[in-house]
């Protein structure tokens, strides 16, 4: 709701400027979201991040996957990572997704949170192999978690939940103007997927 209570919608810019940030909320029926959670968690291939962050060997808490339409590399912290072919509900989501977001995508990382004690800090998706401008579509299964953007030069910052079975579109300059976290929190106990489907540009 607005200060006028009227209905947020899909086509509102949650950024004031310098981005575009779309958030639909539930996309998926509570059930349907629920048993892609569940079939999510089973049939993924998790594995723990290892990155190298100042000359350190981390392995992280978070568990993490990348899949996508051809053997795409994936580089961040120093790791690289091949891309696995899709899996029946990725497909599916993925389809889903593109209807709703008139876009097409060729990968997907996927995160898993296993509780608050887990988040990711303040970063922008402004690899090389995105380009310029890229469309990211972030939906989110299991536990309702905070989101925040703070933009690089005035540090505002803006907030929304990401609710279960949600989809979260950021585009336009979205990537070169904000960061955006995922705050950790000691309030959540149970875990969450998150999906972020990407366009990697030819390599
Ligand atoms: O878990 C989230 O909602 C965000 C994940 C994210 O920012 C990323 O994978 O780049
Ligand atoms: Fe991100």
């Amino acid at each position: 709701m607005d200060l006028f209570g009227n209905k947020r919608t899909a086509e509102d810019n949650l950024l004031p400027y310098d981005g575009i940030v779309n958030y639909f909320g539930p996309i998926l029926p509570p059930n349907k979201a629920h048993q892609y959670f569940l079939d999510l968690l089973t049939t993924i291939e998790w594995k723990h991040d290892e990155a190298i962050i100042y000359g350190k060997h981390i392995i992280t808490k978070r568990k993490a996957a990348w899949y996508g339409d051809k053997e795409y590399e994936y580089t961040y912290s120093n790791t690289t990572k091949k891309a696995l072919p899709w899996t029946k509900e990725l497909l599916e989501l993925k389809l889903l997704i593109e209807r709703l977001s008139f876009t097409k995508f060729n990968s997907c990382l996927l995160n898993l949170y296993h509780n608050g004690e887990e988040g990711m800090t303040w970063h922008s998706d402004d690899e090389k192999s995105l380009g310029r401008n890229t469309i990211i579509a972030s939906v989110s299964l299991g536990a309702e978690r905070k989101f925040s953007f703070k933009h690089k030069q005035t540090k505002a910052t803006i907030s929304l939940n990401l609710e279960p079975g949600s989809l979260l579109l950021m585009k336009g300059s979205t990537q070169t103007n904000w960061l955006h976290s995922l705050p950790k929190s000691k309030k959540i106990i149970t875990p969450r997927i998150n999906l972020t489907f990407r366009t990697i540009v030819d390599q």
